[in-house]
């Protein structure tokens, strides 16, 4: 017999359907507002206690979990980035994002086809990610401009984008100079950013801040800005390569950051947390604060990533739990 876990039609059923990045008009940019850019501050302390609130309390209500842990999939860049990456690893890779959760716990609780958003891999990879993942409309991403350092030649990293770009990379992931952040030379980021999205040509360009080396919060804010005035489609917080990646402060200065853009200029920007998010309760924090500093639009496949290279293993063995476990007779959801 089939049923439902609660809450899953509503959020994942019309997986198939769910708006991508493709879809998402491009942020055109702006001229480098700098009076905007050195307004935009952080109150380190203001936001630690709001970040801290999120852990503790159970944001999502433990019925509608497995519902949002399925949301969570279908929000994962499935990333592969590393050195002995192969052939034959990124196209298990592309497998599981093609089927991220055994068919029976999938029919299980009525969803009818569910893929993660994309799979996120190194340049030289992106013809067997293409390849392995044709026909199935989930796009690849690749990492782009001398990722993750960002410190190869200037014209190296703008001429990757178009190569990625031609072997078929939909998105990509271009990392900035921290250095014009940590100098304050928002002019120079600007243009860098500006050249970086035009390489891009149809691709949508995602901007790696780097997080983790920006010293301040408030660099974070005004890279942010900067970098959506410049045209990048999303924000991203980190490589994966820094010794701090994603953080709830970090996202919570980088969500407001996008909220005040889209309320000045009507653009949406998407936002990407990467880095170190491998548990599924994390991946349930983070969505609870997105619903709250940015609305349910942005709880869509067009808007919202996590770069993560080890989170779906733990949804999968949550997910597997609340079907099988004591969670469904809660539900009173009997499973076949
Ligand atoms: O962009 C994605 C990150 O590199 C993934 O980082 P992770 O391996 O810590 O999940």
């Amino acid at each position: 017999m089939q049923t439902e876990t609660k809450g899953t039609t509503a959020v994942t059923r019309r997986a198939d359907r769910l708006p991508q990045v493709a879809d998402l008009p491009r942020n055109p940019g702006m001229e480098l507002d700098m009076d905007w850019v050195m307004r935009a501050q952080a109150n380190r302390s203001a936001i630690e206690r709001r970040a801290a609130t999120l852990p503790g309390r159970r944001s999502v209500k433990k019925e509608y979990q497995a519902a949002w842990l399925l949301k969570a999939i279908s929000l994962i860049d499935l990333t592969t980035l590393a050195g002995d990456d192969t052939p034959g690893r990124v196209r298990r890779l592309c497998a599981k994002a093609r089927h991220p959760v055994r068919a029976d716990l999938l029919e299980a609780m009525g969803i009818e086809r569910l893929t993660t958003a994309a799979v996120c891999v190194y340049h030289e990879m992106v013809p067997t990610a293409v390849d392995a993942l044709r026909g199935t409309g989930i796009p690849v991403a690749a990492v782009s401009t001398g990722f993750p350092a960002g410190l190869s030649p200037y014209a190296q990293r703008v001429a990757e984008i178009g190569e990625s770009v031609r072997a078929g990379a939909a998105e990509i992931d271009i990392v900035i100079s921290r250095r014009h952040v940590l100098t304050g030379n928002w002019q120079a980021l600007y243009d860098e950013m500006r050249e970086f999205r035009a390489a891009c040509g149809a691709a949508h360009v995602k901007a790696i801040l780097a997080t983790g080396e920006l010293g301040m919060l408030r660099n974070v804010a005004r890279a942010s800005l900067v970098c959506m005035m410049a045209g990048a489609d999303f924000i991203k917080t980190s490589t994966g390569k820094e010794t701090v990646n994603a953080t709830l402060p970090v996202s919570l200065v980088m969500m407001r950051a996008i909220r005040e853009y889209h309320a000045r200029t009507g653009a949406r920007v998407g936002y990407k947390p990467a880095g170190g998010i491998s548990k599924a309760k994390d991946a349930l924090v983070y969505l609870s604060l997105l619903k709250e500093e940015l609305g349910h639009r942005w709880m869509q496949p067009d808007l919202f990533r996590f770069g993560a290279s080890s989170l779906l293993g733990d949804i999968e063995r949550q997910i597997e739990h609340h079907v099988t476990g004591a969670y469904s007779a809660a539900y009173r959801h009997p499973i076949a």
